[in-house]
């Protein structure tokens, strides 16, 4: 478990544009080092923005696209295209503007796709395509992903991992269906906790006022159940990317505001 450390930016905007280059700089690297990368992404506000500004930021052009490959840490099950789903809002944001290889773009199942509605059998599905990808060091569970994203939300939920429902409690199992997500729609798949703590690094993004609180609780001694965002972490790296706005109920401990 690596011990959170903290990245405040003074507005929305400046943390999506700092996000994007250091995720640019984490790929190039990756791909230096192995050849290859592995990014997870995330759905939300925040997430897509991070996208949308790599988009826009000129070093992208650094980046080999068809050495990328893309996982998402959760989706809501809908149908293929729905403007809802978070593929199609990450195609929107980036994706349809880079040279990606398909074969390396891993979306969670739709819920008009081969499996139809049945959300377990499509996240059964979803964690046999992460097995076929993992390596010895992750007992054939999942990759070693190089960055895995997150939005955190206000009830310090991460992915569709929501505070007290089944799939945070998931122990063994590395891809979870969610049934009534008190965020719409209510029927997701999701990474469970012990996927994201395969990644070599987590980062979490929160952006604004109503993400205060969370940020407060997850990253002051919170247990996961009770707050998602508390359990998750990377092997390597854990990085809290943070606003002002949403760094501004923090204990002065972590985080001390400008005046202090
Ligand atoms: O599909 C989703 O809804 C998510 O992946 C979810 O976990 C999201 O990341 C957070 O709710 C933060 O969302 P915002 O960045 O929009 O606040």
């Amino acid at each position: 478990m690596s011990t959170p450390q903290l990245v405040v930016h003074h507005d929305k905007e400046l943390m999506a544009q700092a996000a994007a280059a250091r995720l640019i700089t984490k790929i190039v690297d990756a791909q230096a080092s192995r050849g290859s990368a592995s990014v997870v992404l995330t759905g939300g506000r925040n997430g897509n923005g991070l996208l949308a500004a790599l988009a826009a930021a000129p070093a992208r052009d650094a980046v080999d696209w068809g050495r990328l490959d893309l996982w998402w840490g959760d989706e809501r099950f809908l149908p293929e295209g729905d403007p809802e789903r978070n593929v199609t809002q990450a195609r929107a944001a980036l994706l349809d503007a880079v040279p990606l290889d398909p074969k390396r773009v891993h979306a969670m199942p739709a819920s008009d796709g081969p499996f139809g509605t049945d959300v377990e059998a499509a996240a059964s599905a979803y964690a046999e395509e992460l097995a076929r990808a993992a390596g010895p060091e992750n007992h054939g569970a999942v990759p070693t992903f190089d960055v895995l994203m997150l939005g955190v939300g206000p009830d310090t939920h991460v992915a569709s991992l929501f505070p007290e429902l089944p799939a945070v409690r998931e122990t063994d199992r590395t891809v979870v269906g969610v049934h009534g997500a008190p965020k719409p729609p209510p029927t997701r798949v999701t990474l469970t906790l012990p996927a994201i703590r395969a990644a070599r690094e987590v980062w979490l993004l929160a952006a604004g006022e109503d993400k205060a609180q969370a940020a407060a609780i997850a990253l002051s001694g919170a247990g996961e159940i009770q707050a998602p965002a508390a359990g998750a972490y990377g092997r390597a790296r854990t990085l809290w990317l943070l606003d002002t706005a949403a760094a501004s109920q923090l204990p002065r401990s972590l985080y001390p505001p400008a005046s202090a």
